[in-house]
């Protein structure tokens, strides 16, 4: 089976906010509840040195997701619409597909504007064909496809079993599989996990647009659009995982299926890597705090019987990066440097690694890091969704038994919550201090895609000095080495974009890999080059020629995914779509024009004779007023291009034909005229229609190849600033364009509905 995640994205006819804490930070009970949840029941009645933890976490926050997060001024804080309180979600009578929670594991989301672009993913298929609603089928079950060593899909409630199951005896047996079985665990995984609805969300009658199927091991995003007419539209995008964990699948099953398959391998000399991507509040946190203190647990299991007595040692480092610089979280936040050694080997000076000996000191100095994490006393950290926490089990090792010496690294496995990914897109951001962190953790993220990407090719080349994150992670890409992502997901419409450019990141991780089947028909940066310079005489406007947008050419692997863009401009169709805007006198506007709607081009032979207002006509004349400067050669070719040759010699005989044989003292001719001008007009208003869909859609070209060309623009060599600048003139160009056409638009439909009125009043 593909397990791949290859996204199949297709039509159908169809903040700032600030860490919180808990006003019940000590509470026993919940602790409790947490530590059932974690799988560590044991540790309810443990030692009096553990203090009650109710809002425990390994990333800042609770097991349970309760109210975690903590501002530094302890606020339950909220930006740009931020978190809602957590507290118990409402009983409400939704499907089972619907959330399903108890009171540890209320949401709360960030409110974000859901316009961001997401500079690592923009592929989307903007044209789509028009859906209709009834065609979405919702239904709500998890899925997961092949397990991590690549064995066939169990199904969710085995999963669960699974989970609950995992025991000390189940890791040992998994562990005294042939060794080669380690080798054959796939090199980097990509799971999905979707959280339920939140509270909020819930009241406010968000939708949930997130469908998994289970048998096709798929989820489906249904995308609500609007057509240039302000219609709405259903457009599905289906992606495939390597997993996909619906709403109602518990930490142990993200355990069971994540990391824990990757613990006994951490034994032979592997480096593994579970980081959680995703928007602020799709459940990052909430997924990758339980994980570290099961592993260890799992760790702790295998040095107490598999290998009792060989001198293996548990270490744990808790850091986090924030703007591009490293600071202790079991430290009081010291910030740190790095180096290279001589063997290239990079370290953090100073990081304070502490040997531990039991599952409870490794939960204390989790804890310890989190509350640095969330109030560390610089300030420069209010809110964690803008820097990256790792956390980091290192299995150590003592040289010949002796004491004396260092212990050496066997094998490592380093939790990452990452920056919420729409951070990155806040470089547009007027603030400068949040434009850099945007720029910071665009960098990061960009960088770890290409490290994973080059690492699961077997590059050579690992490209780590690309960000702090991944030098810091160097170590984890080199030699034997796993990844895993999880992808956490929002499933609300108002996240739907986010949503989009999570599963794109997730998507290209994967299927840009060598170990993916998935067919992917690039559409090379020429292609679309090619595109823009034959339908758009706009690059006159821009005053770039063809030759000014010299797009590079990328060797074949460079795969962007466009295949679906190609399928999109070479059957586009010329469907004409009426706006009903400005249509108060619909009825009488069918009765006089009847046979509009099937005509394509200009009634010609019905227009008997030339009353015609030159202002009436405007096509070739006005309609592209906004191309100041144009030449007429320049206006005739964008007309050209527009309306095709055949239409726009019509448009242009017509107008002359017209002026040549009117009669205005013909008072019969004179309705006929009215009635024959309102078609014209009508034709007139769906051409401008037409235009600026078209104008629309190849601004959108341009800002897709662009957002590629920006995430190839890391790689060195590449020398396409100068490319992407030019591609910026021309995109601003366009954007004076579409909005010089929306306002004629709106002036003809003026003009239009005056023009009914006339025919209406003169008793036609
Ligand atoms: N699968 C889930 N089940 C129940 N609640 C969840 C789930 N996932 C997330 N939540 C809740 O959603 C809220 C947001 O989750 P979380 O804090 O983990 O998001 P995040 O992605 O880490 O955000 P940020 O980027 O801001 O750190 C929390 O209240 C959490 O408890």
């Amino acid at each position: 089976m593909n397990s791949v995640g290859r996204q199949m994205q297709r039509s159908s006819s169809t903040g700032h906010h600030h860490r919180q804490y808990s006003d019940n930070f000590i509470d026993t009970a919940f602790n409790n509840k947490w530590l059932q949840s974690a799988g560590l029941h044991h540790l309810q009645s443990s030692k009096t040195s553990i203090p009650p933890l109710q809002d425990f976490g390994f990333f800042g926050n609770n097991g349970g997701g309760q109210g975690s997060k903590r501002g530094r001024n302890g606020e339950k804080g909220v930006k740009g619409g931020g978190r809602e309180d957590p507290s118990t979600p409402l009983a409400s009578s939704r499907s089972s597909s619907m959330r399903k929670s108890g009171p540890g594991e209320d949401m709360s989301v960030g409110e974000f504007s859901p316009g961001l672009l997401d500079l690592y993913s923009f592929d989307t298929d903007l044209i789509p064909e028009f859906p209709s609603q009834s065609d979405r089928s919702f239904g709500s079950q998890h899925t997961r496809g092949r397990s991590f060593d690549g064995s066939p899909s169990i199904s969710a409630n085995k999963l669960i079993n699974n989970a609950r199951g995992s025991s000390d005896n189940k890791l040992l047996k998994s562990f005294s599989v042939d060794s080669d079985k380690a080798n054959n665990v796939a090199k980097i995984k990509v799971v999905v996990r979707k959280r339920p609805l939140n509270k909020k969300e819930i009241t406010k009658k968000e939708e949930d647009i997130i469908t998994i199927n289970p048998i096709t091991n798929s989820l489906t995003v249904h995308e609500t659009k609007l057509k240039v007419d302000l219609t709405e539209y259903v457009e599905r995008h289906e992606f495939v995982f390597d997993a996909i964990l619906n709403e109602n699948v518990s930490n142990d099953d993200v355990y069971a299926e994540t990391v824990e398959p990757v613990v006994p391998i951490i034994f032979q000399r592997t480096k593994a890597t579970c980081f959680a991507y995703g928007q602020t509040g799709s459940g990052k946190t909430y997924t990758m705090q339980p994980l570290p203190l099961k592993a260890s647990r799992d760790i702790f299991t295998l040095m107490d019987h598999r290998y009792r007595n060989q001198g293996f040692q548990l270490h744990v480092s808790f850091f986090e990066i924030y703007g591009g610089k490293v600071f202790d979280l079991l430290n009081d936040r010291k910030k740190l440097c790095m180096r290279e050694d001589g063997k290239q080997q990079v370290c953090i000076v100073g990081l304070q690694e502490y040997r531990v000996s039991d599952v409870e000191t490794v939960k204390e100095l989790i804890e310890k890091g989190n509350a640095t994490r969330s109030t560390g006393t610089t300030g420069a950290n209010e809110e964690s969704s803008r820097s990256h926490a790792i956390l980091q089990l290192a299995v150590k090792r003592k040289v010949d038994g002796n004491e004396s010496k260092p212990a050496r690294m066997v094998g490592k496995l380093s939790f990452i919550d990452l920056a919420g990914s729409e951070r990155g897109a806040d470089t547009t951001d007027n603030d400068k201090q949040t434009r850099m962190e945007g720029a910071e953790i665009n960098k990061s993220l960009l960088a770890l895609k290409e490290c994973i990407r080059a690492l699961d090719n077997d590059q050579g080349h690992i490209p780590f000095r690309g960000s702090k994150l991944t030098e810091v992670l160097r170590d984890s890409f080199v030699g034997d080495s796993r990844t895993v992502m999880i992808s956490c997901i929002s499933p609300n419409s108002g996240s739907c974009e986010h949503t989009l450019n999570t599963l794109r990141y997730a998507d290209r991780v994967k299927s840009l890999s060598k170990g993916n089947n998935s067919k992917r028909e690039p559409l090379s940066a020429l292609s679309l080059r090619n595109s823009i310079a034959v339908s758009s005489g706009l690059q006159s406007v821009s005053g770039s020629d063809e030759k000014a947008i010299d797009v590079p050419q990328y060797p074949e692997t460079r795969k962007f995914g466009w295949a679906k863009q190609i399928e999109k401009e070479s059957s586009q169709s010329p469907k004409i779509e009426r706006v009903p805007s400005g249509r108060s006198l619909n009825n009488m506007t069918s009765a006089v024009g009847s046979d509009y709607h099937k005509q394509f081009g200009f009634n010609l032979e019905r227009v008997p004779s030339g009353r015609v207002q030159s202002s009436q006509v405007h096509l070739n004349e006005d309609d592209f007023a906004y191309s100041e400067g144009l030449s007429e050669q320049d206006k005739s070719s964008w007309l050209t291009a527009n309306l095709g040759d055949e239409r726009t010699k019509r448009v242009e005989d017509k107008m002359h034909t017209r002026i040549k044989d009117g009669d205005p003292s013909d008072p019969e001719a004179n309705n006929l005229h009215l009635d024959d001008d309102l078609t014209v007009l009508l034709k007139e208003e769906e051409d401008l229609i037409n235009a600026h869909r078209k104008q629309v859609e190849e601004t959108m070209d341009i800002v897709k190849l662009e957002m590629n060309l920006l995430v190839e623009v890391d790689q060195p060599g590449n020398q396409l600033d100068d490319y992407i600048s030019r591609l910026n003139g021309i995109l601003s160009q366009k954007a004076a364009g579409i909005l010089q056409l929306q306002s004629r638009l709106v002036e003809f439909q003026k003009n239009l509905k005056n023009h009914q009125v006339l025919v209406f009043t003169s008793g036609h």
